[in-house]
C-alpha cells in the first residue's frame, strides 16, 4: 500500500522545511499543497486572517478544534506569547500521528499538547485534565456539523467566558450555515464575516469571528 496524503505532506516539509522554523514549515507546506497536491490546511490567504485575530487577542490559553496535519497549530503556536499554551484536538489517529511529526519539526511542541479524540468527549474532559479556566481563542476547523453542538458544549462547560473569541473556519465551503445562524442570531455573541477563498483556489470562502459577551 502507498503512502497518504499527510504522510505526502510530512515528507515535504522533512525535505524542503528547517527543523526550528516554524515559518519553513508553513511555506513548505503551503508549496506543497499550492503545487504539488491540494490538502484541507487553512492555507496562506486565510492563514493571514487567522494570524492578525490571533495577534489582536494574543491568547494565554488556547483551543483547535481540528488539527488535520498541524498547520493551523504551528500558525497558531508560533504567535503565542511564552507560557501561553494551545490545546489541539483530533478524532482521526493518521492525522494525530502526522500533525505531531510537524508540530516537532517547527519545534513547537512545548507549547502544543494534541489530543486525540472526539472533540465532544474530550471539551467536558478539559478542566479537570488540563486545568483550564476558560479558553481566551478558540479555532474550530473539524468536523463541520460540530460546530454548533461543540460550541454550546463549550459554554455550558463554562470553557469560554466574557471576550473569549470563536474563529471558524469554512463558514462558506463546505458550509456551516447552522453556525453562521447560531452565532449572529445569539444575543451573546458579537459576529463578524472576514471574506476570503478555500485554501489554495479561487473558490469564495471565509472566517466568521465571535466574540463571547457573557
Ligand atoms: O472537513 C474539513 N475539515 C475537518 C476534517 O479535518 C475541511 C474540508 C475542506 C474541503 C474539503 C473538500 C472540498 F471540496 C472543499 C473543502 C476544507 C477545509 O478547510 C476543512 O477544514
Ligand atoms: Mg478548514
Amino acid at each position: 500500500t502507498g503512502s497518504s496524503r499527510p504522510q505526502r505532506m510530512l515528507k515535504a516539509v522533512q525535505k524542503n522545511a528547517t527543523k526550528g522554523d516554524p515559518e519553513s514549515v508553513i511555506s513548505a507546506i503551503d508549496y506543497y499543497c499550492r503545487h504539488k497536491e491540494w490538502a484541507m490546511n487553512v492555507g496562506d490567504e486565510k492563514g493571514l486572517i487567522l494570524d492578525s485575530v490571533l495577534t489582536e487577542v494574543n491568547p494565554s490559553t488556547a483551543l483547535e478544534l481540528g488539527t488535520y496535519c498541524g498547520y493551523s497549530t504551528v500558525r497558531i503556536a508560533r504567535l503565542l506569547s511564552p507560557g501561553s499554551k494551545l490545546i489541539t484536538v483530533e478524532f482521526n489517529p493518521a492525522f494525530a500521528a502526522v500533525a505531531r511529526q510537524i508540530i516537532a519539526y517547527a519545534g513547537l511542541q512545548d507549547k502544543v499538547t494534541l489530543v486525540e479524540g472526539p472533540s465532544g468527549d474530550l471539551i467536558p474532559k478539559m478542566k479537570a485534565r488540563f486545568g483550564i479556566k476558560s479558553f481566551d481563542f478558540v479555532f474550530l476547523d473539524h468536523w463541520k456539523d460540530r460546530y454548533v453542538p461543540d460550541t454550546k458544549l463549550l459554554e455550558d462547560c463554562g470553557l469560554v467566558s466574557e471576550g473569549s473569541v470563536l474563529l471558524a473556519d469554512n463558514v462558506i465551503c463546505p458550509g456551516a450555515p447552522e453556525y453562521l445562524k447560531y452565532v449572529r442570531n445569539s444575543p451573546r455573541y458579537e459576529s463578524r464575516y472576514y471574506k476570503s477563498n478555500l485554501e489554495y483556489t479561487k473558490v469564495e470562502d471565509g472566517l466568521e469571528k465571535s466574540v463571547f459577551l457573557g
